[in-house]
């Protein structure tokens, strides 16, 4: 991101001039009061919305310049999103959720999803539809179908928000060795200082700027 800019129609400016680079391999976690706009940077880096000025380029691609189709296609192939919403397929299991990304980019790995599901503890409920699991076996569903299409960049949005203090701190393990293993950037939003800690650098997002983050 280059001296990225955008706010809301009648709102004020939210992102006031950010820049921002994620290496492959790089973890980074961004913190930010409520309403900062860490919600509005992910977006952005998602190419789900592009900037009032300034650029943001996903993969060497400038994506105000690819308009709506092309910036799907583009989020499809390199981009994972686990956000707060699970977004899970509610007439799927969660074996058919956790394999259906990866096998939409064309990138089928059966025996990949299911060392995913493993770690995740997930086996034992991939014949469950959603409205089976709890919310956080859904997060997990959410994880691993993020991860199972190999995206060269993760976003996270709390990812372990809804799992307690040990599942957490597995998932989290998880979701840096495999972004490592397969050389993804990741980047987390957290108002977790453990998740913040676990991430290669960390970054602070304040008045509309990005900052180092508060001791
Ligand atoms: N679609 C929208 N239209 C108008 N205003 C918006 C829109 N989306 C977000 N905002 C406003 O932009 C500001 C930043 O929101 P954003 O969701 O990016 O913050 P955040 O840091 O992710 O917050 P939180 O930690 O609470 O999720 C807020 O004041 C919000 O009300």
């Amino acid at each position: 991101m280059r001296d990225v800019r955008k706010s809301y129609p009648g709102g004020a400016e939210i992102l006031a001039g950010v820049s921002l680079d994620l290496a492959d391999g790089e973890s980074l976690a961004l913190t930010g009061e409520s309403g900062s706009g860490k919600s509005t940077l992910m977006h952005l880096a998602a190419g789900l919305d592009v900037p009032d000025a300034g650029t943001v380029t996903l993969a060497g691609e400038n994506t105000a310049t690819l308009g709506e189709a092309g910036r799907a296609a583009l989020r499809r192939g390199t981009v994972g999103l686990v956000f707060q919403q699970f977004n899970l397929i509610p007439s799927l299991d969660a074996g058919a959720n956790i394999a259906f990304h990866a096998r939409l980019v064309g990138r089928p790995d059966p025996d990949f999803a299911a060392r995913l599901a493993e770690r995740l503890g997930l086996t034992p409920h991939l014949s469950k539809y959603p409205e089976e699991l709890s919310g956080g076996q859904q997060q997990r569903v959410a994880i691993a179908r993020t991860l199972a299409a190999r995206p060269a960049l993760i976003l996270a949005d709390e990812p372990t928000g809804n799992l307690d203090e040990a599942s957490a701190g597995e998932v989290l393990a998880l979701l840096l060795e495999l972004a490592a293993e397969s050389g993804a950037a990741l980047l987390t939003v957290t108002h977790s200082p453990r998740v913040a800690s676990a991430m290669s650098r960390r970054l602070h997002l304040t008045g509309g700027r990005i900052t180092p983050p508060p001791p």
